[in-house]
């Protein structure tokens, strides 16, 4: 009897948006919505917000796990195959990719600072600009930003009303001009979020953001945001959110562009808008290694 293969995994954050990063280059772990769920329960599993698988975007496609190769990535590109706490599948995950680039840097999958990381909405070119085997500081070129117009949603016992905006995955970007940032802190976000099934067929992540303040630090504007993700719960940072957060928020005052530095409660990241897309910089933190027992992912 040939022994059940084993599964080597890094645990790492972005701003404390935590992941398990698992190393499934050839595809050979049946990533079921049960076993991820399972992975990132924080009693029964290792605890994350989500699962990132490290395979080549050849053998996922070989794997029938990917239809086709997704625009601008290639068959040998390394893919991040995203997976939310709740097993669900998201086209992109923006802290994600830089754990993710972060793990290929360190572990010499990569041999260069500069590379794409394949994701469901297209290849994501980064820059890593420093990294140690715990600590990186990575830049993400997250692609186009689509603004497609206002919702509401019910949350946190409010209605409120906010941006629509497509950065590869849904999310309505809230802007609430008159929230103090102890009043942002002190919402309750356990109740959940709920948008218009009509304007999000599958779904959204919501943003809530406190109104942009002038700076001259570094960065044109600084806010302060929190975020309910689809497929999780609250988490303390979300990537993509906070790039919609951001182009949502320079829309709301009639710019397209602009560098805005947001802080969320697992520490800060700068976005940079321009040209209808966005750039996301910030850090990754890898924290822990360990193996799978297959026992336990077998059952
Ligand atoms: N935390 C992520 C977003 C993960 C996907 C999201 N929950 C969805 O379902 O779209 C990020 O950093 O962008």
């Amino acid at each position: 009897m040939t022994a059940a293969p084993t599964f080597a995994f890094v645990k790492g954050h972005g701003t404390q948006n935590d992941f398990v990063v698992v190393d499934d280059p050839d595809v050979r772990l049946d990533l079921t919505e049960r076993l991820v769920s399972a992975l990132c329960d924080r009693q029964r599993g290792i605890g994350a917000d989500g699962v990132l698988r490290v395979a080549s975007a050849r053998a996922l496609v070989a794997a029938g796990v990917l239809g086709e190769f997704p625009d601008g990535v290639g068959p040998d590109d390394w893919f991040m195959d995203y997976r939310n706490a709740d097993g669900s599948i998201a086209e992109m995950c923006g802290n994600g990719v830089r754990v993710f680039a972060h793990y290929l840097r360190t572990t010499g999958l990569v041999d260069s600072d500069s590379f794409t990381v394949g994701s469901r909405a297209g290849g994501r070119p980064v820059v890593v600009h420093s990294c140690d085997p715990s600590a990186a500081d990575v830049s993400v070129a997250m692609g186009r930003v689509r603004l497609d117009g206002r919702s509401d949603v019910q949350i946190a016992g409010r209605t409120l009303t906010g941006e629509r905006v497509d950065v590869g995955n849904p999310h309505l970007a809230c802007v609430v001009d008159e929230l103090s940032v102890d009043e942002l802190g002190a919402l309750d976000l356990t109740t959940g979020a709920v948008v218009d099934a009509a304007a999000f067929p599958h779904g959204a992540n919501v943003e809530i953001l406190t109104a942009l303040q002038r700076s001259d630090h570094d960065v044109d504007f600084t806010a302060h945001m929190r975020v309910f993700e689809r497929g999780v719960g609250e988490t303390r940072s979300c990537g993509t959110g906070l790039v919609a957060a951001a182009s949502a928020a320079l829309h709301g005052i009639g710019r397209d562009h602009g560098v805005v530095g947001i802080a969320v409660p697992g520490g800060t990241v700068v976005v940079t808008v321009a040209d209808g897309a966005a750039v996301l910089r910030g850090p990754s933190r890898l924290v822990a290694r360990g193996e799978l027992l297959p026992e336990w992912s077998a059952g």
